[in-house]
């Protein structure tokens, strides 16, 4: 019996059991808590930033792996579970909010992704859209709605760096690109609502392969307001929307 049927996650078909959907937080430490959410979690494996759970929902397969940071690794994450046998993704992440009418402790959804990363362009040129599946998108809007979380919907900066590339300047170098200066005000005016790292990877290479992907983020910081995350708020807030993801892939398996 193989041991590993792909190259990075040391997962084999029998292990997926035949599972369509997978939950893909960024930090591996979430998976457990995700899986343990479900019915009969098992630990499948854990290879450098992909760690993975099965569990079962509403009687079906469900599989839990964690992408690492950034698009290189979720791009692995995300080919390697296709080739496996999932269709459906639905990322669940922490990020900050750009406006200032988002609190922390909301919860985002993902519409469409500002392309800030490489690793979409390896999938598709600049003109693709990194849009969300509509399917998932009103799945997660109902989750958060069904469990009273304040939800936003809409447009996300994704992007390859947490500090230039979100405009960060509280850094060693103090330095930002000229690339990236003046473009959190940019993405402001614009509407955008948020900076995360992984949803332009994966929602381009979904939108652009026939598979469905969404995405759901607890706002740990209000980049309006603060640089640094309030440890207790992080995890209430990272908790919600857990509870939002799994109770969004309850209703896109019952449907
Ligand atoms: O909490 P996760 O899912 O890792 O998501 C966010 O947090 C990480 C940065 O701190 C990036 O991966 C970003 O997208
Ligand atoms: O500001 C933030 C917070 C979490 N994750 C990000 O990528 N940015």
């Amino acid at each position: 019996m193989a041991t590993s049927d792909v190259f990075h996650l040391g997962l084999t078909f029998d292990d997926l059991k035949g599972a369509t959907l997978a939950i893909v937080p960024g930090d591996p430490q979430r998976v457990e808590k995700i899986a343990q959410l479900m019915d009969n979690p098992v630990f499948l494996a854990s290879h450098r930033e992909f760690t993975t759970w099965r569990a079962e929902l509403a009687g079906k397969t469900v599989i839990v792996c964690s992408t690492g940071i950034g698009g290189p690794s979720t791009s692995i994450a995300v080919e390697e579970l296709s080739q496996l046998g999932i269709r459906t993704f639905l990322r669940i992440g922490t990020t900050g909010a750009i406006q200032s009418h988002i609190q922390v402790g909301d919860v985002l959804v993902t519409t469409a992704a500002v392309r800030l990363d490489g690793a979409s362009l390896h999938f598709a040129p600049m003109e693709f859209p990194a849009v969300a599946d509509f399917a998932c998108t009103s799945a997660l809007v109902s989750a958060a709605n069904q469990l009273g979380a304040q939800v936003h919907l809409g447009v996300t900066a994704s992007s390859d760096t947490f500090y230039p590339g979100q405009e960060r300047y509280d850094t060693y170098s103090g330095r930002v690109v000229s690339r990236f200066k003046g473009s959190m005000e940019e993405w402001q005016g614009m509407g955008v609502m948020n900076y995360e790292m992984e949803s332009a990877t994966l929602l381009t290479m979904c939108a652009t392969q026939g598979l469905r992907a969404g995405m759901v983020a607890g706002v740990i910081v209000n980049r309006t307001q603060q640089e640094i995350p309030n440890a207790e708020t992080m995890k209430q807030t990272e908790s919600q929307a857990v509870n939002i993801v799994v109770a969004a892939a309850r209703l896109l398996l019952t449907a």
